[in-house]
């Protein structure tokens, strides 16, 4: 049975945006966090980074009481990638996303490490078989995708590659949600799974910029304001079940009149329609949502958005955009 008896101490080797938040997060639940990076002296400045910064979340509110006193006191400095990790239960990796510098690290790292230390790479993208061939010992190694900020952003993706022992992702999995963050096991595709969606509807915005359809900002306002506003609550097959497959299928037959094969109408979405599985409206579509808790998802989501709103009016407009 997986347990955290066996995580006491940790190392973040790459202690730039990702890893300094995850050592924030690491400090904040307790955890010495020993950090390395290119150099000590780079080390160091993250290290003297992070304390101030975390003293700033301080005084905002945003961290508890004394946690910037909390922070410098787990956090230290390694003079090497091969110090930090040696004594380390959980190592996260968070170089660069450049394939070499990965594997040259993780080589580093791995080496280094107890055979029995867990490593959790925060690469964005990059497939962990691909990873795991500089891996000594690859059984402890999977990716552990924190997202920007990692300190405030809840969602995390597991990705076990195929070396990957399944007490290992259970164990991360442990441990990730310990320090209070919603973990998501997926498989090994490249991008995984947010960001396959984050930069495919990146690259169709762009799209709609370039064709003149509406300019960067007002794609923003659009998105923020509409099905984004939405995403903050639910994904996309839930407010697709709660909208009605049907709705989707004319629509896609629409965009796929214009647009092509690029947006033909998915056979899935047809095989449901057939079937008069539409979504909540008809009962059930293509998520199992019980009969029986219909209305109070209903309830739950006018609620939820409504508050929603009543919060982003609290914080108001976002300084410059
Ligand atoms: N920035 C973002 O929005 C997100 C980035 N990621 C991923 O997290 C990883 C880190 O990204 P960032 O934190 O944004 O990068 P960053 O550039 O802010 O930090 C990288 C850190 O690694 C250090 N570094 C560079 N080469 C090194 C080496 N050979 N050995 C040890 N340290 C080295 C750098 O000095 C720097 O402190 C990447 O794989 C990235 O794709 C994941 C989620 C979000
Ligand atoms: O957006 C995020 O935080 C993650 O999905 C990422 O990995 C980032 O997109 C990163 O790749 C670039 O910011």
């Amino acid at each position: 049975m997986a347990n955290l008896d066996t995580i006491s101490r940790t190392s973040v080797v790459g202690s730039g945006y990702m890893g300094g938040g995850i050592a924030h997060v690491l400090a904040l639940a307790g955890y010495p966090v020993a950090l390395a990076d290119v150099d000590a002296a780079t080390a160091e400045k993250s290290r003297d980074r992070l304390i101030t910064q975390a003293a700033q979340y301080e005084s905002l509110g945003l961290f508890p009481a004394d946690a910037a006193a909390a922070i410098a006191d787990k956090l230290s400095a390694a003079p090497s990638i091969e110090h930090a990790v040696s004594d380390a239960d959980y190592i996260t990796e968070a170089v660069p996303e450049i394939v070499d510098v990965k594997l040259e690290t993780l080589r580093r790292i791995s080496g280094s490490a107890r055979p029995e230390a867990i490593i959790g790479t925060n690469t964005s993208a990059i497939p962990i078989d691909e990873l795991a061939k500089e891996v000594h010992e690859p059984s402890r190694f999977l990716g552990v995708h924190w997202m920007n900020p990692a300190t405030f952003i809840p969602g995390v993706e597991l990705i076990a590659s195929t070396y990957t022992d399944a007490e290992t992702v259970d164990v991360a999995e442990l441990f990730v949600r310990s320090l209070g963050k919603i973990t998501a096991r997926v498989a090994d595709a490249p991008g995984f799974v947010a960001n396959r969606l984050q930069f495919a509807l990146y690259k169709e915005a762009l799209a709609i910029v370039e064709e003149g359809t509406a300019t960067p900002e007002q794609v923003d306002a659009v998105v923020s304001n509409t099905f984004g506003f939405r995403l903050a609550l639910f994904g996309p097959f839930a407010i697709g079940d709660m909208a009605g497959l049907d709705v989707y299928k004319g629509a896609y037959e629409t965009l796929e009149q214009a647009f092509g094969e690029r947006f033909a109408v998915p056979e899935v979405l047809t095989t449901l329609v057939e079937q008069g599985r539409l979504g909540v409206k008809s009962g059930r579509g293509l998520l199992d949502i019980a009969e029986s808790d219909k209305d109070a998802l209903l309830a739950y989501r006018d609620n939820a958005y409504g508050r929603l709103s009543a919060l982003r009016a609290d914080l108001g407009p976002a300084p410059g955009l």
